[in-house]
């Protein structure tokens, strides 16, 4: 019943008002207490929606379909958040900042339960008063009340014609609002497309949908054929190692694979881009791997397995000591040494024959699994992260020996933080750029390289650039 949307409302009745007498304490939606609860805490707290949600359900032991309406309107609220407030500010006569968080909070989760979702008006509209008047108090819930009461006078398309910019004078902002992305954003997508028309859109509502999880299987522990099996799910269209988990099927942490530590979820785009550093031939010896950037441990586990088949070693650098101890947990069992350093000055023997850069980055190519992210970036972040991936790359590049491969990976299309560092790195360390698109086998639309760029609406994965060079 969620997750679309709704359609064109044309008997829109005012309702009854309400009769007098006392009124019972209404009885909390689950579903809705929840939503409301992780909106708050992103707001408050900036809190993580992704990490929140979870332990909010656990602990209110929320489950089945009322935690899968909790997951859709807590994520879709966050995610559309910047339409929501377009909305909002339209049925408004002060400006958004004048309002109250927690009320706010109970508007942009009333606005999108009437646009894009199939509840009816009245249950959306009566469930959020109710949480209103829980945590503002009755003034507030009418308030909340007269404001919904306006945002269903329309669908999600009436309001766009009420409020978006012109498609025509200005298609980035117009397609920016629809997908609920911030403009900025948008802009970086058609830089890095080329392209402000249907490939734009195409990629925004992409990032506007709910992402399958992927699982990658452990090399030399279990085949993505058998982890399908055991998960329900289906082999990956392009990583040996990848499935794809059906929508709506339980915290993958909780399945045995995962437990046993077979496999782990994992991006396909993570894993094809671990994997193509190890897909480029060398002359010589093909011992030593670093990954320069390891935290939490993804690619550094994959990393491990594969040396593992090889007789390899991997040394894993990560900055934060907390990032670095999940690093030692996800590659026990691995030839895999953790090093707590700064991967500008590691300290470690130089001369690897394999170097994985996966700098940190604004994470624009993730966006759509972390709902609340688009809105917290700011473009002035780019310009200190671009100067951090720059200075990484450069080590990278003095810790590899001649001959050695490098891959610079990260999870954004935002052109400053592709091309534009790897660029200018490899030119300074005169380094041969590899096209990459040759080890990514098997995997469509492309472009004219000789970097890897993946997108959601193209390959299903998060947006992951991949650059590769040979040290001369
Ligand atoms: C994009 S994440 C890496 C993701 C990881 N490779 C994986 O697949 O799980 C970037 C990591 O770099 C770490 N980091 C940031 N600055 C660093 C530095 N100067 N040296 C080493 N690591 C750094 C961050 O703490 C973060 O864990």
């Amino acid at each position: 019943m969620t997750g679309q949307r709704r359609p064109s409302r044309p008997d829109r009745g005012r309702p009854a008002p309400r009769k007098q007498g006392p009124r019972r304490p209404p009885v909390e939606d689950p579903a809705r207490r929840v939503a409301l609860d992780v909106l708050r805490a992103v707001r408050e707290r900036d809190a993580y929606a992704n990490l929140v949600l979870p332990e909010l359900l656990r602990r209110t032991r929320v489950t089945g379909r009322d935690a899968a309406l909790a997951t859709e309107l807590a994520y879709g609220a966050a995610r559309a958040q910047g339409l929501l407030d377009e909305v909002i500010v339209a049925c408004l006569d002060r400006p958004l900042s004048k309002v109250d968080g927690v009320v706010l909070d109970c508007l942009r989760l009333g606005t999108y339960q009437l646009l894009r979702t199939r509840i009816p008006e009245h249950a959306a509209v009566g469930s959020t008063v109710d949480l209103a008047r829980a945590d503002a108090g009755s003034p507030a819930s009418g308030f909340v009340n007269a404001v919904l009461r306006k945002v269903s006078e329309k669908d999600e398309e009436g309001w766009m014609a009420q409020v978006a910019p012109d498609r025509d004078a200005d298609p980035i902002a117009y397609l920016a609002l629809r997908y609920a992305h911030p403009r900025w954003v948008a802009r970086a997508f058609a830089e890095a497309l080329g392209d402000k028309g249907t490939e734009l859109e195409a990629a925004l509502a992409a990032d506007d949908a709910r992402p399958e999880v992927h699982l990658v299987a452990r090399p030399g522990e279990i085949s993505a054929e058998e982890l399908a099996a055991i998960t329900g799910g289906d082999v990956a269209p392009y990583s040996p190692y990848g499935v794809h988990l059906p929508p709506g099927g339980g915290d993958p942490a909780d399945s045995e694979p995962i437990r046993e530590r077979l496999a782990a979820v994992q991006d396909e785009g993570s894993q094809l881009c671990a994997v193509a550093l190890t897909r480029a031939g060398l002359t010589g010896p093909d011992e030593r791997w670093l990954d320069l950037c390891a935290g939490p441990g993804g690619k550094a586990a994959l990393l491990g397995a594969l040396a593992a088949t090889t007789g390899a070693r991997v040394d894993a650098v990560e900055q934060a000591p907390h990032r670095a101890r999940l690093v030692e947990r996800a590659t026990e069992g691995l030839p895999v040494t953790v090093h707590v350093a700064d991967g500008r000055e590691p300290g470690l023997e130089p001369g690897f024959d394999r170097v994985l850069v996966d700098a940190p980055c604004t994470g624009l190519g993730a966006l759509r699994r972390r709902p609340e992210a688009r809105w917290r970036r700011r473009p002035s972040d780019v310009a200190d992260l671009t100067r951090l991936q720059s200075e990484l790359v450069a080590s990278a590049f003095e810790l590899l020996r001649p001959g050695g491969v490098l891959a610079y990976v990260v999870c954004s299309p935002h052109l400053a933080e592709t091309e534009g560092v790897f660029g200018q790195a490899a030119r300074r360390a005169n380094a041969e750029i590899l096209d990459s698109r040759e080890f990514f086998p098997g995997v469509p639309h492309l472009g004219d390289g000789p970097y890897t760029q993946l997108w959601p609406h193209r390959h299903g994965t998060d947006a992951m650039f991949c650059a590769m060079a040979r040290k001369q």
